[in-house]
C-alpha cells in the first residue's frame, strides 16, 4: 500500500569547517569520519533521512552546503523551497561565530518569508579546552534573532539528535510553511525514488 510522506527541505549553512558535512553524516549514518578522509563539500551535497514525529513520518532532504566562497554556485536554488536552515559555526573559533551575521544575511536575502525555521549549531563542543565561544553569547544571539539554539558535537554526537528534532518540530507547528507543503508536488509516494529528490522543488516555502 502506498502513503503519502510530507517531505520536509534542510539546509546547513556556515563557514568553511565549522562540521556542517559532519553533522549530516553523524545524523543520518551516525558516523564520524576521521579527519584525513574528510573533504571540503563542493557546491551541495544532500542526504535523505526519515524522522518520526509524533507518530507520523517525514521524509526530510536534508541540504549540505560548501562553506568555501567558490565553491558556492546556484546559491539561490539552495533556498528554493526550504523549511527550516541552520546555521553552524565551530565553538572553537571566534571568526566561524562572526560569520554568522553574514550568514544570516544570506538566509533573509533568499529566504523572504519570516516563517522559515532557523537554528543556530555551535558544533566542536568536546573541543571543550579549545572553546573560545561561550554558550551564553551563543544563546544571547540565537535569543536576539529569535532563533532556535543548540550546542553539538558530531565527532561525540552530544546534541545532534536533539538539533534535528527541534528544527523538524517547530517545522511542523509552524502552519504557514504546512499550507504551501500542502502542494501534490511536495509529497511523495514511498518507492524506490526514495532515494532521490522529487522533482517539486518549485514549492517555495520562502
Ligand atoms: N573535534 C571535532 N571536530 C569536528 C567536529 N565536526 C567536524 N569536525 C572536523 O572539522 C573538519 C571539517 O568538517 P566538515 O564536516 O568537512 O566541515 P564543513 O563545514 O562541511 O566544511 P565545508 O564542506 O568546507 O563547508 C573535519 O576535520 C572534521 O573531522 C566535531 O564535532 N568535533
Amino acid at each position: 500500500m502506498s502513503q503519502q510522506i510530507p517531505t520536509l527541505k534542510l539546509l546547513l549553512i556556515g563557514n568553511s569547517n565549522v562540521g556542517k558535512s559532519s553533522l549530516l553524516l553523524r545524523f543520518t549514518d551516525d558516523t564520524f569520519l576521521p579527519q584525513e578522509e574528510v573533504s571540503a563539500t563542493i557546491g551541495v551535497d544532500f542526504k535523505v533521512s526519515m524522522m518520526e514525529v509524533n507518530g507520523k513520518m517525514y521524509k526530510l532532504t536534508i541540504w549540505d552546503t560548501a562553506g568555501q566562497e567558490r565553491f558556492r554556485t546556484l546559491t539561490s536554488s539552495y533556498y528554493r523551497g526550504a523549511q527550516g536552515v541552520i546555521l553552524v559555526y565551530d565553538v572553537s573559533n571566534r571568526d566561524t561565530f562572526d560569520a554568522l551575521n553574514t550568514w544570516w544575511n544570506e538566509v533573509n536575502t533568499y529566504c523572504s518569508s519570516p516563517d522559515v525555521v532557523k537554528m543556530i549549531v555551535g558544533n566542536k563542543v568536546d573541543k571543550e579546552s579549545s572553546r573560545v565561544v561561550t554558550y551564553e553569547e551563543g544563546a544571547n544571539f540565537a535569543r536576539k534573532l529569535s532563533t532556535l539554539f543548540v550546542e553539538c558535537s558530531a565527532k561525540t554526537k552530544v546534541g545532534v539528535k536533539q538539533a534535528f528534532e527541534e528544527l523538524v518540530e517547530k517545522i511542523i507547528e509552524t502552519p504557514s510553511l504546512w499550507q504551501k507543503d500542502a502542494a501534490p508536488n511536495s509529497t511523495v509516494r514511498m518507492s524506490a525514488d526514495d532515494d532521490k529528490e522529487e522533482s517539486g522543488g518549485d514549492s517555495c516555502a520562502c
